[in-house]
């Protein structure tokens, strides 16, 4: 394998928030599932006559070439960073100073006139990860090819900018313990170039995944990428896009960085109408709108977001009775209570403004019905979720979904909790 051209392909799933949007940006907690649509990044190493760095973006319909000197060159220049260099190294992305760090890619990146804001911050993210985790990565780099394609669509409230991100960071990752093996060999050897702090990898030939702890530190990175993205994110996006299933992000005191988050795989695999509004709206807004909300009326505010709190564990504790339960009835009175706590979540988010007509639509048309709908992620427009209880008829799911497709939304009928973060093929 040593002189081998390395090229696989990682993916990750998009998201739903089940309950828990903006609040979790104020440190309460929440509810998110992955769902089966994906985003896939292929990454292709080219050892002989190529000098270029090519960024492919299906879904933009962008392709961008870097000479690639020019990012060897910035992968090796210092980073801004709010420790010592020693103290720095793959595994602790939250010390570069992100602010600094990001005006500095900016700079790189905008030499090419991009100006389109989806493309800038696309590449920003995939830059910031590319020289940061290169820059303590004690390998030997060639130019390559990254290709990323999405069956999500961009900027909808499930989870693309998280999946992008996600992929991005454990591509590189992936890189450099391969590159690595080629270096050292088998086993466990210190991946860090001096005077970075050490970080000690196990080295193999093949890889058929991530591990638990692999997936902390891409987390950690797709995280950074995240604040590109959205300034404030809770992390709750990145998370459940990284693991997969379902996660708990919990709550935290006022003076606590890190949330801790828990790993859910007691939720049953709930079918849902995925639909879409068909209205672009920016996270970063949407955060925005809530934050001002914050500043006009405080108390009123943080009331709801307290609210929103108790219904994430009602949510959890009534769904993680739908899979102990024994009888259908049991059952269908548990999926009674999670309706009626959807109601009540969208009633929030409408009250904190992040709704919009076109998903009150769909609230409007689904009910009628009988099934219960609420937006997911940051609203404005975007994604709303429909729960299908067991007891709804084959034939009153159908009429909802061309009823909705009658008044122009596109609807996907999934099950929920995906696989997290996948490494497709080696
Ligand atoms: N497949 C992709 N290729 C390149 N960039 C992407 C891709 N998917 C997402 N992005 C980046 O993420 C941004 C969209 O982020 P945004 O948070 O607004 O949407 P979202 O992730 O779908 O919504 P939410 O955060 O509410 O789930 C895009 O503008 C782009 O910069
Ligand atoms: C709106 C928000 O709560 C969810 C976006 O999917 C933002 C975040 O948690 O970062």
């Amino acid at each position: 394998m040593n002189d081998e051209e390395l090229n696989f392909t990682v993916s990750a799933p998009g998201k739903v928030i089940l309950i828990g949007e903006h609040s979790v940006v104020y440190k309460k907690r929440g509810l998110a599932s992955s769902i089966s649509k994906r985003s896939f990044l292929h990454f292709r190493e080219h050892k002989e006559a190529h000098e270029q760095i090519t960024l492919s973006f299906k879904s933009l319909l962008e392709r961008v070439e870097y000479d690639f000197r020019s990012v060897y060159n910035l992968t090796n220049l210092d980073k801004p960073l709010t420790c010592v260099m020693t103290e720095f190294s793959l595994g602790s992305p939250e010390y570069l100073d992100h602010d600094k760090y990001v005006e500095l890619i900016k700079e790189f990146v905008l030499q090419k006139g991009i100006e389109d804001e989806p493309k800038l911050k696309a590449m920003v993210g995939i830059f910031y990860i590319i020289m940061g985790m290169l820059w303590c990565a004690d390998i030997d780099i060639s130019p390559f090819d990254l290709e990323i394609y999405s069956d999500l669509a961009i900027g909808a409230g499930t989870g693309s900018s998280a999946a992008f991100s996600v992929c991005v960071a454990a591509a590189v990752y992936n890189y450099i313990r391969l590159k690595a093996f080629q270096k050292f060999g088998c086993g466990e050897f210190n991946i860090s170039s001096s005077p970075f702090k050490p970080h000690i990898m196990e080295l193999s030939q093949h890889y058929n995944g991530f591990s638990p702890k692999d997936k902390d530190i891409v987390n950690k990175w797709a995280f950074c990428v995240e604040k590109i993205n959205h300034s404030t994110p809770s992390g709750i996006d990145n998370t459940i896009c990284t693991f997969g299933n379902a996660v708990l992000m919990n709550a935290a005191g006022e003076k606590d960085e890190k949330r801790s988050i828990e790993l859910l795989d007691n939720l049953p695999a709930f079918r849902v109408l995925i639909v879409n509004s068909g209205v672009p709206r920016s996270t970063a807004d949407m955060v925005k709108k809530v934050s001002t909300l914050l500043e006009i009326c405080p108390e009123a505010t943080q009331s709801i977001l307290e609210s929103m709190d108790v219904i994430a564990m009602k949510f959890l504790e009534y769904a993680q009775e739908i899979k102990k339960a024994t009888e259908k009835l049991d059952v269908l009175q548990h999926y009674r209570r999670l309706e009626v706590l959807i109601d009540l979540q969208h009633g929030h988010l409408r009250t904190l403004g992040v709704s919009h007509p076109r998903l009150e639509e769909i609230c409007f048309i689904t009910n009628r019905r009988g099934l219960h709908s609420k937006l997911t992620g940051a609203g404005g427009g975007g994604n709303s979720f429909t729960l299908i209880p067991p007891d709804a008829a084959e034939d009153t799911i159908k009429q909802t979904i061309q009823d909705l497709k009658t008044s122009g939304f596109l609807v996907d009928d999934i099950v929920l909790n995906g696989e997290g973060l996948i490494l497709e093929s080696s």
